[in-house]
C-alpha cells in the first residue's frame, strides 16, 4: 500500500473535491459495468420464522425480509441499493457477507455458489468479500484500540498478515484512509464521526477484499462528512480495484458512487437500471416516488419539482400484498397488478425502443416519468395524463439543500471530552 496521504490533509483534499449528491455521477468505465460479474445473486430469499408459544414453539408465519432477489456485480463497479426502512437491505448485505444463511437462492462468486460452501472453503471465499457497517459509533469495541480493532480480522486469517507484520500494515491502512498511522494506540471515542468510519472502512480492507458490502456508510453522518466518506471510497475503489455493493435509503448518496441503482420494496427489486436509467429515465412509480422526495439544490429546479405523496403506510414483511407488492399504495394500480406478480424484465412497451426507459422494472403498467428536472433545465414537470398521483409543488422553505462542504473543510468536532485526533 502506498503511504503518501497524510491524515487531515487527505481528508480536507477528498470533502473540498465533493460535488453535490445529485450532480451528474462521475463516468463509468467498461470496466465497470461490461465486466464478467463476480458476483451473482439468484433468486435470494430469507424468511425469518414467526412463533408462537414459550415452551412448545410453534411457526405461524415468517416475515418475508427478501423474497427473490436477483443481480450481478461486476469486477470493478458499484451497485447502490436503495430502498425504505425494513424492504430488506440489511438482510441482503448480511446474506452476501454470510452473516446469514439464506432461505433458499444462490449467491455465486467468480461462478461459485457460496451457500453451498463450509469449512476453509467458505473461510476463503468469505476473506474476499467484507462488510463496513452503518453505525461508526456502536460497530466499534470502545475497549479495543483503533491497532486491534483493525487487525482483528488477522487473527482469523493469520495467513494474511504473520504477528510481526500486523503492527506495519495496519498503520499502512490508517495511512491509506487518510488518518495518523501514529494513532494507532488510541481509542475509538477519540475520534470524530468520519474519523471512526475511516477506521471501519480500514478494518473492512484488511484482508485485501475483492467486494465491499458498505451497509448504509455513511447514514450516521454529518452531509458534508457524508461527501468526505464517499470520496473516500471511491479513491479507495480505484486503487485497490474493489467492487461495492452500496447499500442507503437516501438516493442522492447512491447516485454519487454508483454505476447502477437497484431500488428495493418490500424484499424485492422494484427496478434495476444503471444511474442515469434511474434518476432521469424512472419507469417504476415507486422509483418516482423515491425521486421526488431527493433535495435540490437548484432553487428553481425546487420551485417547479413535483412532489408525489404515496399514501398508507408500507405492508407488513409478513404478509405482503399479493400480485404486486407496491399495488397497496399505488396510483396506477388495477385489478392485473392484484392477480399477477409484475416480473423484474424490460417492460414490454420498452422493449423495441431503443431509449434508455428499456432497463428492467416490476410494473405492469410501467411508463417513463421524469420526476427530476434535468440539470440546467428549468421547464415545469407535467403530470402523466389520467389519474394520477398526488402530486405538489415543493416550495423553497420546504426543503434546504444540504450544507456545502466549506472549503478545505473539517470534519465535525469530536465528542465532547475528548481529544482530537488524526
Ligand atoms: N433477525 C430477524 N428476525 C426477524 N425479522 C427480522 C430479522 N432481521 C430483519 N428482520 C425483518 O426483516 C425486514 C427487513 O429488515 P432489514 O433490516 O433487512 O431492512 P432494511 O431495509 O435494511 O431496513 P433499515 O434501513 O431500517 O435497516 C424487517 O421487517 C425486519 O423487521
Amino acid at each position: 500500500m502506498n503511504a503518501d496521504h497524510s491524515g487531515r490533509g487527505e481528508a480536507r483534499e477528498e470533502g473540498g473535491a465533493a460535488r453535490h449528491p445529485l450532480a451528474t455521477s462521475r463516468e463509468t468505465t467498461g470496466a465497470r459495468t461490461g465486466g464478467e460479474p463476480i458476483l451473482e445473486v439468484r433468486d435470494l430469499v430469507k424468511h425469518y420464522p414467526l412463533t408462537q408459544g414459550i415452551v412448545i414453539k410453534k411457526q405461524i408465519g415468517a416475515v418475508k425480509a427478501v423474497d427473490g432477489v436477483s443481480f450481478d456485480l461486476a469486477a470493478g463497479e458499484t451497485l447502490g441499493i436503495v430502498g425504505e426502512s425494513g424492504c430488506g437491505k440489511s438482510t441482503v448485505a448480511r446474506l452476501l457477507v454470510h452473516l446469514e444463511e439464506p432461505t433458499a437462492g444462490a449467491i455465486r462468486y467468480k461462478g461459485e455458489d457460496i451457500t453451498k460452501l463450509s469449512g476453509r472453503a467458505l473461510k476463503a471465499v468469505r476473506r474476499n468479500i467484507q462488510m463496513v457497517f452503518q453505525d461508526p459509533y456502536t460497530s466499534l469495541n470502545p475497549r479495543m484500540t483503533v491497532g486491534d480493532i483493525i487487525g482483528e480480522p488477522y487473527e482469523i486469517h493469520p495467513e494474511v498478515a504473520p504477528k510481526g507484520e500486523r503492527r506495519r500494515k495496519v498503520q499502512d491502512l490508517l495511512d491509506v484512509v487518510g488518518l495518523n498511522p501514529e494513532y494507532i494506540n488510541r481509542y475509538p471515542h477519540q475520534f470524530s464521526g468520519g474519523q471512526r468510519q475511516r477506521i471501519g472502512i480500514a478494518r473492512g480492507l484488511a484482508l485485501n477484499p475483492e467486494i465491499i458490502v458498505a451497509d448504509e456508510p455513511v447514514s450516521a453522518l454529518d452531509v458534508s462528512v457524508q461527501a468526505q466518506v464517499v470520496n473516500l471510497l471511491d479513491r479507495l475503489q480505484s486503487e485497490f480495484s474493489l467492487s461495492y455493493v452500496f447499500i442507503a435509503h437516501d438516493l442522492s448518496i447512491v447516485r454519487h458512487i454508483s454505476d447502477r441503482v437497484g431500488v428495493m420494496y418490500l424484499g424485492r427489486f422494484a427496478e434495476i437500471g444503471t444511474d442515469e436509467e434511474i434518476y432521469e429515465h424512472p419507469t417504476h412509480p415507486y422509483t418516482q416516488a423515491l425521486l421526488s422526495a431527493v433535495p435540490l439544490p437548484d432553487p428553481m429546479a425546487r420551485e417547479y419539482r413535483e412532489r408525489i405523496i404515496l399514501h398508507g403506510d408500507v405492508p407488513s414483511p409478513a404478509n405482503p400484498p399479493s400480485g404486486c407488492r407496491f399495488r397497496t399504495r399505488c396510483w396506477k394500480a388495477q385489478e392485473r397488478c392484484e392477480l399477477e406478480v409484475p416480473l423484474l424484465a424490460v417492460p414490454a412497451v420498452f422493449r423495441l425502443t431503443d431509449t434508455p426507459a428499456r432497463h428492467d422494472s416490476a410494473c405492469h403498467f410501467a411508463e417513463e416519468k421524469r420526476v427530476v428536472p434535468p440539470e440546467g433545465t428549468l421547464e415545469p414537470v407535467r403530470g402523466e395524463s389520467g389519474p394520477g398521483p398526488d402530486v405538489e409543488k415543493v416550495h423553497k422553505e420546504d426543503r434546504r439543500p444540504p450544507s456545502p462542504e466549506p472549503p478545505g473543510g473539517d470534519e465535525e468536532p469530536p465528542p465532547a471530552g475528548s481529544s482530537r485526533v488524526g
